[in-house]
């Protein structure tokens, strides 16, 4: 696969004619699957390439709709989640106010038309061109008949779109499960150790303190079962997300990501890991004792550990790596 940076106005490139998807794409989650298996599909039966458009930051955010996106997927991961779906072209177009003030005519135009598109695949609910008045009814009025589409329908669980939206709902209410479901794979999230406060390995658990990279969406505090990705290797663990209310009063430190990996010594700071997530086992809580929350813990490894067992069976196409 190709990914080509677009920066509006951009320097008119040849393209081979394709079938294009178009969306944010954020997580590369079920629904957005179809959308593009759909295109690929389109474009075989066409004999043409197939491409993806996606475009960053956030729309969201640059229209100030809100104050920062928390993303599911960093650019290189949605790269490489849209290149494993067997994609020729990806095109990441900068999100512009500038860009934005297109017009449906102006999009389909520039963007469509003079990228040598032939279809289009969307889902639903897809708009385009300034306020999201373009839709796909209206493509072959904006194209002249020179565009065909196909409308991906909505892809749902019980009454429910899968959505990024609702896969960070999902999120901040710690419902794993729902997550993972959604992305039809396990939850990734990317950062590198830290230095923690050393108490860890006082009270018999050590952890790898973890600062996410870039702007991740993490699960709301909790208890949770994971795999930690650490030199290329996956190892099983348990991650408290939290404040440490047993030790500190106030969210004076801010939150912190913590995980005690399994059967494991060594020294880890500074590397960049991956976390899986697995599965919710408790809220944090603030303990009396440094021995009631260690025998909490105790039983946190357990649950943890029966979880990852479980999962071990079941494993996705997209966990390999
Ligand atoms: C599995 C697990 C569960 C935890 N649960 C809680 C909790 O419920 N409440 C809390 O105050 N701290 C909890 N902690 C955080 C510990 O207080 C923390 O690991 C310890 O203070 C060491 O922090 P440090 O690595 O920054 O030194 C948990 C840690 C782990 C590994
Ligand atoms: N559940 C779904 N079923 C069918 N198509 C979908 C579904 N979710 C997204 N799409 C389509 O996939 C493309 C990318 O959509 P988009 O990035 O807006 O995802 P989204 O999950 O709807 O995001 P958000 O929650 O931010 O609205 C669009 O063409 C959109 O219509």
């Amino acid at each position: 696969m190709e990914t080509v940076i677009i920066k509006h106005p951009f320097n008119k490139r040849d393209f081979p004619e394709m079938v294009i998807a178009l969306g944010f794409f954020d997580g590369v989650h079920k629904g957005h699957q179809e959308v593009i298996l759909t295109a690929r599909k389109e474009a075989e039966k066409r004999q043409l390439k197939c491409g993806v458009m996606t475009f960053f930051p956030h729309p969201k955010e640059v229209l100030r709709k809100v104050e920062e996106v928390q993303y599911l997927t960093s650019l290189e991961k949605k790269e490489e989640l849209i290149a494993s779906l067997g994609v020729d072209y990806l095109f990441i177009v900068e999100f512009t106010k500038t860009f934005a003030e297109l017009n449906p005519q102006q999009f389909v135009d520039g963007y469509l038309i003079d990228f040598n598109v032939k279809h289009v695949v969307a889902g639903f609910d897809y708009s385009y061109g300034r306020l999201g008045k373009g839709t796909m009814e209206t493509l072959p009025f904006h194209s002249r008949n020179k565009l065909s589409y196909t409308v991906v329908d909505k892809v749902e669980d019980n009454g429910r779109k899968i959505s990024s939206t609702n896969i960070r709902l999902a999120l901040d209410e710690g419902d794993i499960q729902l997550v993972n479901d959604y992305l039809g794979r396990t939850y990734e999230t990317e950062g590198t150790v830290i230095q923690g406060e050393q108490r860890g390995r006082t009270i018999g658990y050590p952890t790898a303190n973890i600062k996410s990279t870039g702007r991740t969406h993490l699960p709301t505090t909790g208890v949770y079962a994971v795999e930690l990705k650490i030199k290329g290797q996956w190892r099983h663990g348990v991650c408290n997300v939290g404040y440490k209310p047993t030790f500190h009063d106030k969210k004076q430190l801010g939150l912190s990501v913590e995980v005690h990996v399994f059967d494991f010594s060594g020294n880890i700071y500074g590397e960049d890991v991956v976390i899986r997530w697995h599965g919710n086992i408790r809220s944090e809580k603030k303990f009396q004792s440094v021995e009631e929350l260690i025998e909490q813990i105790n039983n946190d490894v357990i649950v943890a550990r029966k979880i990852l067992k479980k999962q071990e069976k079941s494993t996705s196409v997209y966990n390999n790596t």
